[in-house]
């Protein structure tokens, strides 16, 4: 067994369920959207033009009822294994804040917790930025109830990156199949289209050990989008990037998935399956960037469209999240893999970019 940096041999008591958030209803949709990008430089036209996209579904992201969905057969996969650890809901940028849910759990007496953030990555947005939602709410706790924390002080372990872990993989592999059967026959085989949340290049640049070059998200994507392609039996597949943000000036990664389905149809291409292997779950960014602004544009060009599901609803997937509970809630998972982080210390020696301070506040 590992030796552990607080010296206890104390099993992991409660899981802590670790999401972005989204809005709840058509006035939560700005201060949602200035919490996402406090400080990071996004014009004020470009939120209102994401603010559209929620507005399109009545202000409500249906990021959070997945999560609460996602949770609910976790819950269910935990206890047909005898795992009865408790499971919060927290995000960093709406409610349940991940700060008041520490609160909670302090309250209810739990003192070692499992955190699982619903990002598969490394990098600044997919894991550091846990691991500082994380910090940020213990200090929050310890301001809270000052006299309790210094006398009985919490840990909360962040669980590792999963973008390669087969289970994630697989289910990737099957929803790419499914989509493909929903297309009809055709004399050319239909493209495969990766897509990832697009982030700054320097951003990209950031993140990963420098000996190695940096890109850790790029190169992550890259090679789960390649796994699931061979795995899907495609001979290759393309990697685009989707729902760019910041100002147009700053470069982002690209090619841009729209820019992309312009390409390709000019190719002669007339088949396409979008995969969005960057994305656990069907939120804003999946519903309307691919199934309606990438989807609209496909229709234009005259290309056949079918958008494969996310993972997070495959029961693999949930099962492999509770494997990771399992592995770990006894102290016996590697501690040196990376993801893992104790309390808001990342993962590693510049694994995963430079920190950007920037708590969220409520409206
Ligand atoms: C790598 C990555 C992931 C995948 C890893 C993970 O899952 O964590 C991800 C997920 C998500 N991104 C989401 C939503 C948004 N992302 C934004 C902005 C940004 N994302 C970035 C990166 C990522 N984002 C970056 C570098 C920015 C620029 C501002 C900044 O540096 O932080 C903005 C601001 C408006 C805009 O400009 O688009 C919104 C609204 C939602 C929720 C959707 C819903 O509500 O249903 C989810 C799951
Ligand atoms: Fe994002």
């Amino acid at each position: 067994m590992p030796v552990r940096a607080d010296g206890s041999a104390g099993e992991f008591d409660a899981i802590l369920f670790l999401s972005f958030g989204g809005p709840e209803g058509p006035d939560d949709v700005m201060p949602f959207l200035e919490n996402v990008t406090r400080g990071r430089g996004v014009p004020r036209e470009r939120l209102e033009e994401v603010a559209h996209h929620y507005m399109h579904f009545g202000g409500v992201s249906p990021i959070n009822q997945l999560n609460r969905d996602m949770i609910a057969s976790l819950r269910a996969e935990l206890d047909a294994r005898g795992t009865d650890l408790p499971i919060y809901f927290g995000n960093r940028n709406w409610y349940p804040l991940v700060a008041d849910t520490l609160v909670q759990m302090y309250d209810d007496g739990h003192r070692r917790i499992l955190a699982f953030a619903t990002s598969a990555w490394g990098g600044y947005s997919g894991c550091r930025q846990y691991h500082e939602d994380i910090e940020r709410s213990l200090v929050a706790l310890h301001e809270a109830r000052p006299q309790s924390v210094s006398a009985d002080p919490v840990l909360v372990r962040k669980l590792p990156q999963f973008w390669d872990r087969s289970a994630t993989l697989t289910a990737g592999r099957d929803a790419v199949l499914r989509a493909a059967s929903r297309l009809p026959a055709a004399d050319v085989p239909p493209r495969l289209v990766c897509t990832a949340h697009s982030i700054p290049i320097v951003a990209d640049a950031a993140s990963g050990p420098e000996a190695d070059g940096g890109q850790l998200y790029s190169r992550q994507v890259a090679q789960a989008a390649q796994r699931v392609a061979e795995m899907a039996g495609f001979a290759g597949h393309d990697q685009v990037w989707q729902s760019r943000s910041g100002p147009p000036q700053v470069p982002w990664l690209e090619p841009d998935i729209c820019d992309h389905l312009e390409a390709i149809a000019a190719q002669g291409v007339s088949q396409v399956i979008v995969f969005p292997v960057g994305f656990v779950s069907d939120h804003v960014e999946v519903v309307w960037d691919l199934d309606n602004e990438a989807a609209q544009l496909a229709d234009e060009l005259g290309l056949d469209y079918v958008r494969a599901e996310t993972v997070g609803t495959d029961p693999r997937f949930i099962a492999m999240v509770a494997d990771l509970v399992d592995e770990y809630r006894r102290g016996t998972g590697d501690l040196d893999v990376l993801g893992v982080g104790d309390s808001g210390t990342p993962c590693g020696d510049g694994c995963c970019g430079r920190s950007v301070r920037r708590p969220a506040t409520r409206p």
